[in-house]
C-alpha cells in the first residue's frame, strides 16, 4: 500500500505529465504556472526568464549558507516529442496507472520525471530540516527537442546565467534495462544532411548514364556501406565501443518520382530530380573535417550532379566537442557515484550519449555536465509508443537525488 505522502508525490507527477507541452506547440505558460506553484509550496524562490517571447525558462533557487561557493544546477526540459495516439494503449497525456503500477505518458522518461524528481528531493530535504552549504538552482527549459537554440542556447550566453556561478550541471540521461544506472559525460552532435541528384529525364524503358535516380542510388549505396562499417564496430565491440562512440547515419526520407493525381507515380518516366535525407550523429572522438570531405567527395559529389544541404545547429559545436572529465579532476563524478551507492544503487561506466541533449551547451560554456536519469530496470522508450515509468522506480529515483543533493551541497572544498 502506498502511503499518503507517496500518493501525493505521484499525483503531482501526473499533473505535470497531463500538461500539453508537446512540440511543435507546447503550452509553456501552463507548465511555468504549475512549476512556479510547486516551487512556492516548498518555499523556493522562482523567476521566469523569457529570452524569446512565449518560451520561458523557469529558474528556482535554493540559496546555500555559503553562497560564494560555486553552485549546482539541476536542468530539465519541459517540452516533449509528439506521439501517434492510436498506437498507444493509454492516452499519451493521460498519465494513467495500470495494475502493475506503471504510469503511461509522453515525458515519463524524457524527461518530466527528472524535473519533478528534483523538486520532490528538495521537498524531502527541506522537510527534514536539511540546510545546503552550496546553492542549488533548478532550471525548467523550453525547446530541447527542437535543438535548444531558444532555450539553453540563449540561457548559457546570458548575464543572469553567468551571475549564478555554476560549477556542475545535472541533466538527462537514459533509462537502463539493468539494475545499474547509466551515466553520460559527453554526447554526439546531430547533423541533418539532405542530398539531391539531378539528371536528364527520359523514357522509363531507356538505359542511359547519369540519371538522377542512378546518381542518388550510388550515393545511398556509399552511405549504407559507411553505415555498415560503423555498425560492425558497434556489434563487435572493438575497444568496447558503445553506441555513442561510432558515427550513426540513418536515412529518414526519400523523395523522387512524378506524382499522379491519385497519389501514385508515373511509372514510365525517369525523373529529373531525386532527394534523400539522413540523420547523422557525430561522436566527440570523430574527425568532423574528414566526414565533411566524405560528404562532398563521396556522398554528394558535384561531378555526379549532386548537391547537399547540411544543418548542424551551433557552428562551434559542429567543429569542436566538449567532454566532461570523469577522473579525480572532476570531484562531482565520484560524489555522484558514491551518493547513488549510498542510496542503494550503482552506476555503470561513463558513456557518450547517443542522441543530443542540452548538456552540449553547458559543456561548451565551460561547465561540467553529467547526464543521469535515475531510471533502472526499465526499457528505454524515449520518443517511442507507450512510454512509461513505474511508480516504484520514480519514487526510488527521488531518493537517489536526495542522496546526490546531500553530497553535492555539502561538498566544501573549492573545485
Ligand atoms: C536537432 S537537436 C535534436 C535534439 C533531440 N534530443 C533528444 O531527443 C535529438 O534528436 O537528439
Ligand atoms: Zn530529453
Ligand atoms: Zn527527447
Amino acid at each position: 500500500m502506498a502511503s499518503l505522502a507517496e500518493t501525493e508525490i505521484i499525483t503531482r507527477f501526473q499533473k505535470y505529465l497531463q500538461i500539453d507541452t508537446v512540440q511543435p506547440n507546447p503550452d509553456y505558460i501552463a507548465a511555468a504556472d504549475f512549476i512556479i506553484s510547486e516551487a512556492k509550496s516548498i518555499s523556493l524562490e522562482s523567476q521566469s526568464i523569457e529570452f524569446v517571447q512565449g518560451k520561458p525558462i523557469v529558474l528556482l533557487k535554493w540559496i546555500g549558507s555559503d553562497p560564494l561557493l560555486p553552485a549546482i544546477l539541476l536542468n530539465s526540459h519541459v517540452d516533449v516529442v509528439p506521439f501517434e495516439e492510436d498506437k498507444w494503449d493509454h492516452p499519451p497525456l493521460g498519465a494513467e496507472i495500470d495494475e502493475d503500477g506503471k504510469i503511461y505518458a509522453r515525458g515519463t522518461q524524457d524527461m518530466k520525471s527528472v524535473g519533478m524528481q528534483y523538486l520532490e528531493a528538495i521537498r524531502k530535504l527541506r522537510a527534514s530540516g536539511f540546510k545546503p552549504l552550496r546553492s542549488v538552482y533548478v532550471s525548467f527549459v523550453p525547446d530541447e527537442e527542437i535543438g535548444g537554440i531558444d532555450g539553453v542556447g540563449k540561457f548559457v550566453e546570458s548575464d543572469i546565467f553567468k551571475s549564478l556561478n555554476i560549477s556542475i550541471v545535472l541533466d538527462e540521461g537514459l533509462p537502463s534495462p539493468t539494475e545499474s544506472y547509466r551515466v553520460f559525460n559527453g554526447e554526439r552532435i546531430p547533423w541533418s544532411l539532405q542530398i539531391k541528384a539531378v539528371g536528364q529525364p527520359g523514357h522509363g524503358s531507356k538505359l542511359y548514364d547519369d540519371s538522377a535516380m542512378e546518381n542518388l542510388t550510388k550515393s545511398i549505396e556509399s552511405i549504407m556501406r559507411f553505415r555498415a562499417s560503423q555498425f560492425d564496430q558497434l556489434k563487435h565491440k572493438e575497444c568496447l565501443k558503445g553506441e555513442g562512440d561510432v558515427i550513426s547515419v540513418n536515412m529518414v526520407f526519400l523523395k523522387a518520382g512524378t506524382p499522379t493525381p491519385d497519389d501514385g507515380f508515373v511509372m514510365n518516366l525517369q525523373p529529373s530530380e531525386a532527394e534523400a535525407g539522413f540523420d547523422i550523429r557525430v561522436p566527440p572522438a570523430a574527425d568532423p573535417e574528414a566526414l565533411e570531405r566524405r560528404l562532398v567527395g563521396e556522398w554528394a559529389p558535384p561531378a555526379r550532379n549532386m548537391s547537399l544541404k547540411l544543418w548542424r545547429g551551433d557552428q562551434e559545436l559542429a567543429r569542436k566537442q566538449f567532454v566532461t572529465a570523469t577522473n579525480d579532476s572532476n570531484p562531482w563524478w565520484g560524489l555522484l557515484e558514491n551518493a547513488v551507492k549510498e542510496a542503494g544503487g550503482n552506476t555503470s561506466k561513463p558513456e557518450i550519449f547517443p542522441a543530443s541533449t542540452d548538456s552540449r551547451y553547458f559543456r561548451k560554456a565551460g561547465l561540467l555536465a553529467i547526464g543521469f536519469s535515475p531510471i533502472s530496470n526499465t526499457p528505454s522508450l524515449l520518443h517511442d509508443h507507450n512510454e512509461y515509468l513505474s511508480q516504484s522506480e520514480y519514487l526510488k529515483g527521488i531518493n537517489m537525488y536526495v542522496s546526490i543533493l546531500k553530497a553535492y551541497t555539502s561538498y566544501a572544498l573549492p573545485e
